[in-house]
């Protein structure tokens, strides 16, 4: 379904890259196919350019109008000002896919002239290996084809869940922000690493191969954590005084409240976004 279709992202920054890196590696398209557009950072764009190949673009009406898929891909208090821009340039045959944080469908379709697909879609940075955690839900004017092109696209980077809209602020407190977690983890072993006395290039292999390993019983054994957790702690021993130690420090809870925090940071900036909506109406 993918064959000939163009995209334009409008926004030029960090999932934007990782998804063009993504899309291109995993052959979806060719680099002459994606336009992008910035606010004001032409650097970025040329940076862009140079690098993927893509088609660097400061008219967004045009670049709007003749694409098939348009990436809303700016920070989502800068919603408004990229609607504005985008209003009279889109047509019903078209899909919008909004990565935006917290942001409803229902409010870019209210911000359009037409009756356009728009589908919101949590990646993360993993795009860029086609290793995302990706999650989708469909606005009210998507046809089911429309959304399994979307789940088409994401498939092609990653893992895809498609939910019911509310459940898209989890998604983002969960796998969106999900490799921040995990990168913080790996800044905290590295570091617990050198005060135990490792030098810091020889904990990187360590702890990045022990990540890796980890995710991969997961997923290769289908068995569930608690079980392999229990097969690393022996009675006693070294694991269990380190468990013991993180439970000291409410290991669970934090991760839980930190993940619930995101959740309602993201349903935060949708409730912010559509108060300005009605403020402007
Ligand atoms: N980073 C991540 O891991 C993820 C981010 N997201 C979502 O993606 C969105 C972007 O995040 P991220 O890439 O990190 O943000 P960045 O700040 O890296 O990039 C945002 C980009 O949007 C551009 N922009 C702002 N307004 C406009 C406009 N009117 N027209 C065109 N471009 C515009 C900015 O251009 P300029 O620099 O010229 O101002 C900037 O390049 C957010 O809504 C976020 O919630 C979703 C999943 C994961
Ligand atoms: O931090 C953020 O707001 C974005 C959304 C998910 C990941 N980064």
């Amino acid at each position: 379904m993918l064959e000939g279709k163009t995209f334009f992202f409008v926004g030029a920054g960090n999932i934007c890259e990782s998804m063009i890196k993504g899309i291109l590696s995993a052959g979806i398209v060719r680099p002459g196919e994606i336009r992008v557009a910035n606010r004001s950072n032409t650097e970025r764009l040329n940076y862009l350019r140079n690098y993927y190949g893509i088609v660097p673009v400061t008219d967004k009406q045009t670049a709007a109008a003749k694409a098939d898929i348009i990436v809303l891909a700016m920070k989502p208090q800068d919603v408004f000002a990229a609607l504005d821009e985008l209003r009279d340039s889109t047509q019903e045959n078209q899909i919008i896919i909004s990565v935006l944080a917290g942001v409803p469908t229902s409010l870019i379709e209210d911000s359009l002239n037409t009756q356009i697909a728009v589908i919101r879609a949590m990646p993360n940075t993993s795009c860029a290996i086609l290793e995302s955690a990706t999650g989708l839900s469909a606005g009210r004017f998507t046809t089911p084809n429309q959304l399994k092109l979307a789940e088409e696209i994401f498939c092609m980077m990653g893992e895809v869940v498609v939910v019911e809209e509310h459940l898209l602020d989890a998604v983002t407190g969960l796998s969106g922000s999900g490799p921040a977690y995990i990168y913080y983890l790996v800044e905290a072993m590295e570091k617990a690493g050198e005060t135990a006395g490792i030098p810091r290039e020889l904990a990187r292999p360590l702890v990045l191969k022990t990540l890796l390993g980890a995710a991969k019983m997961l997923m290769e054994t289908g068995e569930n954590p608690e079980e392999l957790r229990r097969q690393v702690t022996s009675p006693n021993g070294t694991t269990m005084a380190g468990i013991n130690e993180l439970n000291k420090g409410d290991f669970q809870n934090t991760l839980r409240k930190a993940i619930l925090k995101a959740t309602r940071r993201s349903q935060e900036l949708g409730r912010v976004i559509i108060e300005k909506q009605y403020a402007q109406k």
